[in-house]
């Protein structure tokens, strides 16, 4: 991989923070909403990745359910989710250490996430991160979501910087797929929700901790 990098974009769902308790506990007053039975974090990690609409439906489908009208259910979930989305969600070791190496090394940083731009943002926030990048873009922000590499384009065009000039940093199959679509080089951190082994998924590089991240991106 060049390592002249400008950019480096982050996913943000298992990539810089771990996020499933927040989600595991938000999915299950959903589905205790309409008399259904909780659901593990380890149900619930795989189904993480497509977007809050997607992680109902799958949350239903675990039941044997079809998803009740998504509309309203995502907005139940977005109800218990978006108040305690930082209760127990934590930066996976390493990453403040990290970005601060990166924004030191003359990066510019920015998040492309599936996840709703509030709770992003609320996130962000909650956990002292949100300074450190200069665009996020969440899944209620963009023409279309990851694996669509319109999502990676719309933060590159808010970025002002050129694809060649941009490293892609993820942990599922849509975060590959889209950096690949947008001519965007792809990481990949072995420790995310993906649902298939992290050296399956076709990116240009795996990794497994934030160290080596930040020795393959800068140097
Ligand atoms: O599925 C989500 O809500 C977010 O997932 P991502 O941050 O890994 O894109
Ligand atoms: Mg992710």
């Amino acid at each position: 991989m060049n390592r002249v990098k400008r950019a480096a974009i982050f996913d943000l769902d298992g990539t810089l923070i771990d996020s499933l308790p927040d989600l595991t506990t938000a999915i299950n007053k959903t589905l205790a909403d309409h008399g259904l039975p909780p659901l593990t974090t380890a149900q619930i990690a795989p189904m993480v990745g497509d977007g809050a609409s997607t992680l109902v439906t799958r949350a239903f489908a675990a039941h044997g359910l079809a998803a009740p009208p998504v509309e309203p259910v995502l907005q139940q979930f977005l109800t218990h989710y978006e108040p305690h989305a930082a209760d127990q969600t934590k930066p996976w070791p390493g990453v403040i250490e990290t970005l601060e190496y990166l924004r030191a090394k003359g990066l510019i940083l920015a998040v492309c996430t599936n996840k709703p731009t509030k709770a992003t943002h609320e996130i962000l926030a909650a956990l002292g991160l949100d300074h450190f990048f200069a665009v996020v873009v969440g899944g209620d922000d963009t023409p279309a979501l990851k694996p669509n590499p319109a999502h990676i384009n719309a933060v590159l065009d808010r970025l002002g910087v050129h694809h060649e000039e941009a490293v892609m940093i993820g942990d599922s199959i849509n975060d590959v797929l889209a950096a690949k679509g947008a001519n965007v080089p792809v990481v990949v951190l072995s420790f995310g929700y993906s649902r298939v082994p992290p050296h399956e998924l076709g990116a240009d590089l795996v990794v497994d901790d934030f160290a080596m991240l930040k020795r393959v991106i800068a140097g």
